[in-house]
């Protein structure tokens, strides 16, 4: 009988330890972006392909369920777990690598990263971000990607709940 192969997308994420010899293996410039990304929806596959349209390569730093925590989206937040969450970005053709961030903030792993374009979405004030001012510092740019189709995790929840 035939094996049935892992699923490709698995080694797309990335564990720590290994990040600064994957981040080496691709193209300039790399695009990078952080969320939570809890319940996939249209408007993060849109962000994603438009983020990665703006470089050679897109690193995705997802917060770890314990980091989630600290950024008071709910006592039930995340609902997917933070390998499902990371299983499912890697799983996206504009994805080439997912990386977990303890943090509250990805500052540090950024840090580590080095991108030449931070990408946040239209949601935030740019200018205002920590992350923007940091990547500045390489002469990185940061670019805002408009929040499309008034899609969210937290409207697909209350939909849910109602
Ligand atoms: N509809 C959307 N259009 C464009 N970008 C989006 C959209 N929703 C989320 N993003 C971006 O995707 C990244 C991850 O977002 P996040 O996981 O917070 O999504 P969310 O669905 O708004 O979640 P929550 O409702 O829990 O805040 C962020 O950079 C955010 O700006
Ligand atoms: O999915 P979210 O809530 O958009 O992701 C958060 O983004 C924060 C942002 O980078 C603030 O500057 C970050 O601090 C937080 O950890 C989440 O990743």
């Amino acid at each position: 009988m035939t094996p049935i192969p892992a699923p490709s997308f698995d080694s797309k994420v990335c564990s720590p330890a290994d990040l600064t010899a994957r981040i080496a293996q691709l193209p300039r410039p790399l695009v990078f972006t952080n969320g939570v990304f809890d319940i996939l929806h249209r408007g993060h596959a849109s962000y994603l392909d438009q983020a990665r349209q703006l470089g050679a390569s897109l690193v995705v730093g997802v917060n770890s369920d314990a980091s989630v925590k600290m950024l008071g989206k709910g006592a039930d937040r995340p609902i997917n777990s933070e390998a499902d969450r990371q299983a499912l970005l890697a799983a996206l053709a504009s994805v080439d690598l997912v990386t977990l961030f303890t943090e509250q903030t990805p500052v540090q792993l950024i840090e580590q990263v080095r991108p030449d374009i931070y990408v946040k979405g239209g949601d935030y004030e740019i200018d205002t971000l920590p992350e923007a001012h940091l990547v500045k510092t390489w002469g990185g740019k940061t670019v805002a990607i408009p929040f499309l189709y008034e899609r969210s995790t937290s409207t697909l929840l209350g939909k849910i709940r109602s």
